[in-house]
C-alpha cells in the first residue's frame, strides 16, 4: 500500500469531541501532528484549553444525570456494540497508531483487539457491581449499593494510544459515569478515531475526547466537577496530578513508570530466558513500555550463555517503517525520546558498562528523517549505575550478573519503582520464593510481557495507585452507599 493510501486511515474529524458533537477549540488553537518515522505531516488537531474543558465538563455533568439512570443492560449493550465497531475497524485503527506513534503495524494489531475485548469484558462484568447486606437486628435492614462517581477523566500516555483510550474507557462507562479522555499530545489521532467510530453510540456528554497538552490536563484535574482522574504516565506527572487533585480530593488511579527486573535462576533454560529477555524489553516499540523488563539479572552459571543468545536474538531485530506490515521494530515517538535514549547510552558507557550490541542509530536512507534507534544491550552493569536505576523508556537493556540470592533480591528491590517482574526457573520453591520476595505488582513466572484480562494490573511503590484490567478497576469507578431501613 502506498504511503498516500495509508493516510486514508487517519480520522477525518480533527476537532474536540464533547457535548455529543465535534467542536473547534474555543480560542481556535490547533497543532500539527507528524509521523515520527518519516517526518511527514499527518494534519492538525484542535487543542483544548480551559474554556473547552469547562464546556466539556458541563456537558459531561449534565449527561451523567441521564446515563446513570440508563439500565445496566442498555449500557452493557452499547459497550458490546462499541467492541464490534472497534473490531471491524481494527486495520484502520492500527494503521493510524503506526503512523502517529511509531509502533509497528504488525505488532499493534493486537491493541485494537485488546480494546474491543476489554469493552466486552466490562460489559459482562457489570452485574458484579454488587452491594451486600449487613445483619443487625430483626427490625432493620442494612445494605450497601455501588453508585457511579460522576465525571471521570482518563489522561493517557503515548506508547499505546488506542489501547489506553479504549481499554480504560470501558469500566467507567459501564459503571454509569461519564468520561472525558485526554489523549497523549505526541499521538492523539487514534483517540479521535475512537470518538469518530463510537462517539454517536452514547447520549450527549457521556463520551468525550479532548486533545490537548498541559493546560487541558491541568484544567481537567483541577475541575471541581470531575470526580476521578485516571493517569497512565510518568511518576513526575503522577505526583503533579496527586498534588493538583488534593484541592478537590478526587479519587485517583495512577499507572506510572517501571524499571522492571527479569531474574534467571541457575536451572533456567538459557534459550527460553534469552528469548524472554529480548521480548520482555519490548524492543518492538523501542522499549517504550512501562512493563519492559529492562534489568536482566542472570545467575553467573548461565550468564555468558544467555548473554550470547540475547545478543543473537537482538541482532535479528531490525528497525523499519512502522506502518509497513513486515516491520517488527518501529521508531521512537519524538526527538525528545530519542535524545533521552542517546543520553542514557552515553551514561552507560561513561559509568563503565560494556556495550555488547546496538548503542547507535540505524543507517540507511529510510531512517534519515525518523526517530530510529537500534536495540541496545549493556552487560557488566552494576545495580548502582544510572542505566540500571532510572526508567529510560527507550530500547536499552541492562544485564546484571548475580551469584548470591540475598544480594540479588536486595538489588532487584533497591528501586523506587515496582511495576512488573519476570522470574525464570524450573524449581518450584525458587519460583514461589522469588514471586514473594520481589516488590512488584505484576509477576510472571516463566513468562513475560503478557497481560491477562481479569488479572489486576498495577504497581507497587512509585509505580502507581490502584489496579486496572479487572474487577478492581470496575469497583474503583463506583462509590459505596450504605442504607439502613428501620422496619
Ligand atoms: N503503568 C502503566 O500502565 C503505564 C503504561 C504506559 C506508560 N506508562 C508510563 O508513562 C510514561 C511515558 O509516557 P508519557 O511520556 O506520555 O508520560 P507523561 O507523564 O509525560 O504524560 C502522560 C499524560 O499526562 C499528561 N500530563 C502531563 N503533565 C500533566 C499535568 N501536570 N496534569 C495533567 N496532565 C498532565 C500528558 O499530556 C499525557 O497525556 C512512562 O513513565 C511510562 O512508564 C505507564
Amino acid at each position: 500500500m502506498s504511503y498516500e493510501k495509508k493516510l486514508d486511515a487517519l480520522p477525518s474529524q480533527r476537532g474536540l469531541f464533547h457535548s455529543g458533537k465535534w467542536c473547534p477549540s474555543a480560542d481556535g488553537s490547533i497543532e500539527e501532528v507528524f509521523d515520527p518515522a518519516t517526518g511527514s505531516s499527518l494534519g492538525t488537531t484542535s487543542i483544548a484549553g480551559r474554556a473547552d474543558v469547562e464546556a466539556a465538563v458541563r456537558a459531561a455533568k449534565a449527561g451523567f444525570a441521564e446515563w446513570r439512570r440508563t439500565s445496566l443492560s442498555e449500557r452493557s449493550g452499547i459497550l458490546r456494540e462499541a467492541a464490534a465497531i472497534i473490531r471491524a475497524n481494527a486495520e484502520r485503527i492500527t494503521l493510524t497508531d503506526s503512523l502517529d506513534s511509531g509502533g509497528p503495524y504488525k505488532r499493534m494489531l493486537k491493541d485494537a483487539e485488546a480494546g474491543a475485548a476489554t469493552f466486552e469484558f466490562f460489559a459482562g462484568l457489570a452485574t458484579e457491581m454488587k452491594g451486600s447486606t449487613i445483619p443487625f437486628n430483626d427490625s432493620s435492614l442494612n445494605y450497601t449499593l455501588r453508585e457511579p462517581l460522576g465525571v471521570v477523566v482518563r489522561i493517557n500516555a503515548f506508547n499505546h494510544p488506542f489501547l489506553f483510550a479504549a481499554q480504560r474507557a470501558a469500566a467507567p462507562l459501564v459503571a454509569g459515569n461519564t468520561l472525558i479522555i485526554k489523549p497523549p499530545v505526541q499521538a492523539p489521532l487514534s483517540s479521535l478515531l475512537l470518538a469518530e467510530l463510537i462517539g454517536d453510540l452514547f447520549p450527549a456528554g457521556v463520551f468525550s475526547v479532548l486533545p490537548g497538552g498541559l493546560e487541558c490536563g491541568q484544567a481537567l484535574v483541577e475541575h471541581k466537577d470531575v470526580s476521578m482522574v485516571g493517569l497512565i504516565g510518568s511518576v513526575e506527572t503522577g505526583k503533579a496530578i496527586a498534588r493538583a487533585a488534593a484541592g478537590t480530593l478526587k479519587k485517583l488511579s495512577l499507572e506510572l513508570g517501571g524499571k522492571n527486573a527479569l531474574i534467571a535462576f541457575p536451572d533456567a533454560d538459557p534459550d527460553k530466558v534469552a528469548a524472554a529477555a529480548a521480548q520482555g524489553m519490548n524492543f518492538t516499540w523501542c522499549g517504550q513500555s512501562c512493563g519492559s523488563t529492562s534489568r536482566v539479572f542472570l545467575h553467573e552459571s548461565v550468564h555468558d550463555e544467555v548473554l550470547d543468545k540475547i545478543v543473537g536474538a537482538v541482532r535479528k531485530l531490525v528497525p523499519g517503517i512502522p506502518s509497513d506490515p513486515e516491520t517488527d521494530m518501529g521508531c521512537m515517538v519524538n526527538a525528545a525520546q530519542l535524545e533521552k535514549t542517546q543520553h542514557y547510552v552515553q551514561y552507560g558507557k561513561d559509568d563503565g558498562a560494556r556495550l555488547v550490541v546496538g548503542g547507535d542509530r540505524p543507517k540507511g536512507g529510510q531512517f534519515a528523517k525518523g526517530y530510529f534507534h537500534n536495540p541496545t544491550v549493556f552487560a557488566d552493569v552494576r545495580a548502582d549505575m544510572r542505566i540500571a536505576r532510572e526508567e529510560i523508556f527507550g530500547p536499552v537493556m541492562s544485564v546484571i550478573k548475580w551469584r548470591n540470592e540475598e544480594e540479588m533480591f536486595a538489588a532487584v528491590n533497591d528501586s523506587d519503582l515496582g511495576l512488573t517482574a519476570s522470574i525464570w526457573t524450573n524449581n518450584l520453591s525458587n519460583a514461589h520464593r522469588a514471586a514473594s520476595r520481589v516488590e512488584a505488582g505484576y509477576v510472571w513466572v516463566n513468562g513475560v510481557s503478557s497481560h491477562f484480562l481479569g488479572a489486576p494490573f498495577g504497581g507497587y511503590k512509585l509505580s502507581g495507585l490502584g489496579r486496572e484490567e479487572s474487577i478492581e478497576e470496575l469497583l474503583a469507578c463506583t462509590q459505596l452507599k450504605n442504607v439502613n431501613v428501620t422496619l
